[in-house]
């Protein structure tokens, strides 16, 4: 395969698994998350050890749909396997707004609790934008509480919490080692939970960044131009290879069930990239399953363990800069019990901001 000079050159990396002769690498996306995992695991054993705490992640969904319940129950599961406690919270779909919200205002007051996950989509009658906003913006581990979002769209700022799928494939092109920096990203897709904060992301590794959408017009000539492709628009291999500029990685957020009689469950996954001719021309491709899938729970382990350890040590991790403050949900807590008084609390918020540090509780 020629590599041009605009094109993020790879270095050999164990998550790489090398392709037929002439076709580009597949992104082993279900190792780079067993070994996040692994790591989590391990900080785990450390924070039972030294504060007798482990993270508690709370999952909370709505309805009966059946593709919703199995990624619930893949949520779980891995919570158990690295040794998190999982709260649940099962309602009904005919539950009312303030039911929903109740459940949330619950989470958001168990000191146990360091995680908050609404699963989406919710049902209809239900207010999204109503009930992401009532997650406790320190337990947002979703990382699409408006705040959250809005300091990601943001330059200089940094959220408490990335949305795990899209830091799920940047952590990807990090682990195969591809520079973004200069390169011009493609993201198919514009969704709150996908499309939109993966391009923010983009954006703040400094890469040229399009978006392409359902109104876009000649997407296959956009698509051409791009070094990174993020394919997050839904639609079961949508983009073929010949859309492709030779070399360039892509990240298939896509997991469409197709018709597949040869299964034993008459389906199969795919994604929105047309996996074989857009691997015969990509230099990486991620594989449907075993991409970016396994590490969208990764990462959310990932955050769950970052909010614990901010509960428990007053770590603040992210390289947010000296703006960063304790959050109010946390400190009040925290202060709460060391202190129980407001005087002492403004105290200590305002020296942190004053030098600027971590938030040492
Ligand atoms: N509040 C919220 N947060 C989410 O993060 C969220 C959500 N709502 N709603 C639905 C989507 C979807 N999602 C996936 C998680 C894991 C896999 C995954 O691990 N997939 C496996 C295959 C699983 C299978 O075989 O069925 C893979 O790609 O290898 C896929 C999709 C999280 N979502």
């Amino acid at each position: 395969m020629t590599t041009g000079s605009s094109e993020p050159a790879l270095a050999a990396s164990p998550y790489l698994k090398p392709g037929a002769a002439g076709e580009g690498a597949t992104i082993d996306g279900k190792a780079v998350a067993d070994q996040i995992r692994k790591e989590i695991s391990a900080s785990v054993a450390l924070m039972k050890g030294k504060h007798g705490q482990v993270p508690g992640l709370a999952v909370v969904i709505v309805g009966e749909r059946k593709d919703s319940q199995t990624y619930v129950r893949m949520k779980r599961r891995a919570c158990a396997e690295v040794g998190f406690r999982s709260f649940d919270c099962d309602l009904p779909g005919d539950s009312t707004q303030q039911e929903v919200l109740d459940a949330v205002a619950k989470f958001n007051a168990n000191p146990h609790v360091h995680g908050i996950l609404v699963q989406l989509p919710l049902p209809k009658h239900i207010d999204e934008e109503a009930v992401l906003a009532a997650i406790s913006v320190d337990k947002d581990v979703d990382g699409f509480h408006p705040l959250n979002i809005g300091k990601l769209a943001m330059k200089g700022r940094e959220p408490l919490f990335t949305p795990c799928t899209p830091a799920g494939c940047l952590e990807l092109l990090d682990r195969i080692g591809a520079d973004l920096r200069g390169k011009r990203a493609v993201v198919v897709g514009r969704s709150n939970i996908v499309g939109m904060p993966v391009a923010m992301l983009l954006l703040k590794r400094n890469a040229t960044v399009t978006i392409c959408h359902s109104a876009s017009v000649d997407m296959a000539s956009i698509v051409r131009e791009a070094d990174v492709v993020v394919a997050a628009a839904g639609q079961a291999q949508m983009i073929k290879g010949s859309w492709i500029k030779p070399g360039a990685i892509i990240i298939d957020v896509g997991t469409n069930p197709i018709d597949d009689a040869s299964r034993k469950l008459g389906y199969r996954l795919v994604g929105d990239a047309d996996f074989d001719s857009c691997k015969k021309v990509a230099g990486a491709i991620t594989a449907v399953p075993g991409g970016v899938g396994p590490m969208t729970i990764a990462l959310l382990l990932k955050n769950t363990l970052t909010s614990a350890e901010r509960f428990y040590e007053g770590k603040v991790s992210g390289g947010g800069g000296g703006e960063r403050q304790p959050q109010p949900h946390w400190s009040t807590v925290v202060l709460g019990t060391l202190a129980g008084a407001a005087v002492v609390q403004g105290m200590v918020r305002r020296v942190l901001s004053a030098s600027g540090s971590r938030a040492r509780h």
